[in-house]
């Protein structure tokens, strides 16, 4: 391996895994996440990660692994009126054994140094827990809603819903993989203005696969992930002309109480191309037979179904951490998303860890059009750590938010709420799977 900064304690060195470390990456996940399934329980999972781009910590040659890391290559991750290639940073564990010595440090600076030899000048994860990640200067930069609806709720009305069918299938690949695959990545959808929100796509944040391998994964349905009694994997597909129009993946599960069936509806993505798709798709799927409540993965802080719901209080809607961003280079990524308003602002920004990062960047943009971000050596407007510039990055964190925790500095008068504004967006951030 190259070398980089990370130090790994003393008697632990970086391995570089290959498909070979199949059942070594499942061990050793299995010690970080227990799991009711023994590691030969997973014969039938298609493992989704890139083994290029997946590194284990070891203490002998060959043997058990101490830790384990992995990336996602998103070459084309969405950002406000941009694309930009992100390190989805995946499938980190340390062996209980060996953890608090350090290892999740080193294979932090080691994860971050290898995205700067690939060009890739963000990187974004799920954290398992939100305690995590802010050392290392990722920053929370999307929530999401938990919700659980009530069977049978309530509705708007969208104009054109009525037009649409909804086919209730079983998932299956080589049926409906073009069709997902298609219709979650809705081309031409990432615009310079977000003008066309819908139902997941066009929206900063949105990753989606693309490798075969998390394909493979994704439509992999081993008896592993149908615990808690879920039934095998289920699609709805809405169309309008014969034309798939949205589509939300879903398991059922069914249990029986005195006072009746107790059945819950499990969605995973649910992805429509407009509002009329999106309210056909809500309506088969907050009404099927036997279920007493709709529970969605997870769906965007401003998801279409929190529009269409009459009672949404009566979703018990939970706020939940999403995607956290940490910049691997402030300039490149920072030039690399548009802003929603004109913006020409000096940032005087901290990074213990990429001392590269820190100093003072001026940054100018033209309200929805290309960005410049250039070194200074004038006084900053204002002062935050890299965390804060992460948080902030996707649109759905206001620096204004950051201030009144302390977190940002006004040096400038006025400049808080001009950078504010034009580091938001329209559409809130959100990725509408765990990676
Ligand atoms: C993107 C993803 O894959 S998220 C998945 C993360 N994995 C898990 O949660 C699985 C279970 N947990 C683990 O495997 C490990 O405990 C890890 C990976 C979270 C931490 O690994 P370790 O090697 O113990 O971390 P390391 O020793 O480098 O700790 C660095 C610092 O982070 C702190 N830290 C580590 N884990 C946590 C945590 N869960 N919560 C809060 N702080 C933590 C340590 O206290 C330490 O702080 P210090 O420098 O002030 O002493």
């Amino acid at each position: 391996m190259t070398s980089h900064p990370a130090a790994l304690p003393a008697g632990y060195r970086f391995r570089q895994l290959t498909a070979d470390d199949r059942r070594a990456l499942l061990d050793l996940d299995t010690w970080a996440f227990p799991d009711p399934h023994g590691v030969d329980e997973f014969d039938d999972l298609a493992l989704p990660v890139s083994w290029e781009r997946t590194v284990g910590v070891e203490t002998a040659p060959g043997g058990p692994l101490a830790a384990l890391r992995a990336s996602y290559p998103f070459s084309r991750f969405p950002v406000p009126g941009a694309e930009l290639p992100v390190a989805g940073l995946t499938w980190v564990g340390v062996h209980p054994q060996h953890r608090r010595r350090g290892l999740l440090t080193a294979m932090i600076d080691d994860h971050l140094a290898h995205c700067r030899e690939r060009g890739e000048p963000v990187s974004a994860l799920f954290a398992a827990e939100a305690a995590i990640y802010g050392r290392f200067g990722y920053g929370k930069a999307a929530d999401d809603l938990r919700l659980s609806i009530p069977r049978g709720a309530a509705l708007r009305d969208v104009p054109g819903a009525d037009a649409h069918t909804v086919r209730l299938e079983h998932a299956d690949r080589e049926r409906h993989g073009e069709l997902v695959a298609r219709l979650h990545r809705a081309p031409g959808q990432v615009r310079e203005r977000a003008d066309a929100p819908a139902s997941g796509v066009n929206r900063p944040g949105w990753a989606t696969r693309e490798t075969e391998e998390l394909w493979a994964s994704y439509w992999s349905d081993p008896k592993s992930f149908r615990s808690a009694g879920r039934e095998s994997l289920r699609i709805a597909v809405v169309e309008r002309d014969g034309e798939p129009r949205g589509y939300a993946t879903f398991r059922r599960t069914l249990g029986w109480e005195v006072t009746g069936p107790r059945g819950t509806v499990h969605t995973g993505d649910v992805v429509a191309l407009d509002a009329a798709a999106a309210r056909a798709l809500w309506g088969v799927l907050v009404d099927l037979d036997l279920m007493s409540a709709t529970e969605p993965f997870l769906v965007p802080t401003d998801d279409p179904v929190t529009g269409l719901l009459v009672d949404p209080r009566a979703a018990g809607a939970r706020v939940a951490d999403n995607v956290w961003v940490r910049l691997v280079d402030v300039p490149a990524a920072l030039a690399g998303r548009r802003y929603q308003a004109d913006v020409d602002v000096v940032l005087g920004v901290t990074d213990a860890r990429l001392p590269d990062n820190a100093g003072t960047w001026r940054l100018r943009a033209d309200a929805f059009g290309p960005a410049a971000c250039e070194r200074t050596d004038a006084a900053p407007d204002l002062e935050l750590d890299v965390r804060e510039v992460g948080a902030a990055y996707l649109g759905g964190t206001s620096l204004a938010a950051l201030a009144g925790a302390g977190l940002v500095v006004e040096r400038t008068p006025g400049a808080l709420a001009a950078a504010a504004a034009a580091f938001g967006w329209p559409v809130a951030p959100a990725c509408g799977w765990v990676f």
